[in-house]
């Protein structure tokens, strides 16, 4: 039986739909990724989850217990990191992660404990009575992560925890991830880059206008979705006709350009690049470099959605 069960959730904030009739099933153990561009709905969608939102329409199970009956069970089942980071400036790191600790109503030795464990995990023993004023964005991000995690939940929800930090954090972020997850974890992960999804979650969701538009593992995704070949171009100049004529192609399916950079999708790009380079041999375009990249959930979205994940 799955973990957590979404069925047919709709929020609406007056005329937009926020969320638009998600139906959905994680089960325990994964690392399930929400993948959407900006506004899709993945906020909104695991504030409810969490119970911090109410659903317009439809039914959340986490752990088989109703969301909308019980919440405050659920919420004390899971620990949410959330997009905006909620620490205390005032208070020590480990002073921080005491707190959260006392609110999801651990005591004494054990609390001191896992305020211990929480913060070796994210790697800020050392800097444990320091205030985090003093902190980089990307270890103020690791103290949200020990806040959220101390309890040892279950149930894991993070919400774009990379955004704006710097790479040795992210790195460290996505792998906690994979080690809370081999620990016996459930987690969400949203995020808005596709390699960070990629590399370590196990089933993916990609959310768009509020509405699931693809469920599955990356690889069962591009199987499924007969995926396009990504041909990048960089070329002495940019014919308006060679772009058309590019366009009417029947096996491409896509042509950007900027600058001296023509991006082309399409399928078998082996069979058809000789084409390519005949169009544009046709109109003297010179090609200076030319790469061509396996489909992957970038191209995916695209060819789901004809827009590009972060436009
Ligand atoms: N409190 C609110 N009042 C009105 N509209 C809202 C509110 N919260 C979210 N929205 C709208 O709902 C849509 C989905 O927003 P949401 O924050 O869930 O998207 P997201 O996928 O998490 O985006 P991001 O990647 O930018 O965080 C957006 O159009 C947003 O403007």
């Amino acid at each position: 039986m799955s973990f957590i069960q979404c069925e047919n959730v709709v929020k609406r904030y007056d005329d937009l739909i926020s969320v638009d009739h998600l139906s959905l099933s994680i089960n325990k153990y994964e690392i399930f990724g929400l993948l959407g561009p900006n506004g899709a709905g993945k906020s909104t969608a695991i504030k409810m989850i969490c119970g911090l939102l109410k659903a317009d329409q439809g039914q959340i199970f986490v752990g088989g217990v109703s969301v909308k009956t019980n919440s405050i069970e659920v919420k004390k089942s899971l620990g949410l990191v959330p997009q905006e980071i909620a620490i205390y400036e005032n208070l020590s790191a480990r002073e921080n992660v005491k707190f959260f600790g006392k609110l999801y109503g651990l005591r004494g030795e054990e609390l001191n404990s896992k305020v211990d464990l929480a913060l070796e995990f994210v790697g800020l023993t050392e800097r444990k009575n320091e205030k985090p004023i003093k902190f980089s964005g990307g270890m103020k991000r690791r103290l949200n992560i020990a806040c959220a995690i101390v309890h040892q939940p279950k149930l894991i929800i993070m919400d774009e925890p990379t955004v704006g930090i710097d790479p040795q954090s992210r790195n460290h972020i996505l792998e906690s991830v994979r080690k809370l997850n081999e620990m016996g974890s459930t987690i969400i992960y949203t995020s808005h880059y596709m390699e960070e999804i990629e590399s370590i979650c196990t089933k993916v969701g990609i959310i768009d206008s509020g509405r699931l538009i693809a469920l599955g593992t990356v690889e069962e995704l591009i199987d499924q979705n007969k995926m396009e070949d990504k041909i990048t171009l960089i070329v002495d100049f940019v014919p308006n006709e060679m772009v058309f004529e590019l366009e009417i192609h029947p096996k491409i399916k896509n042509v950007s350009v900027n600058d001296q950079t023509i991006q082309v999708y399409l399928n078998s790009s082996e069979t058809y690049l000789q084409d390519i380079l005949f169009i544009l041999s046709k109109h003297d375009v010179k090609v200076h470099t030319l790469k061509r990249e396996d489909p992957n959930l970038e191209s995916l979205f695209l060819s789901l959605t004809g827009r590009s994940l972060r436009d």
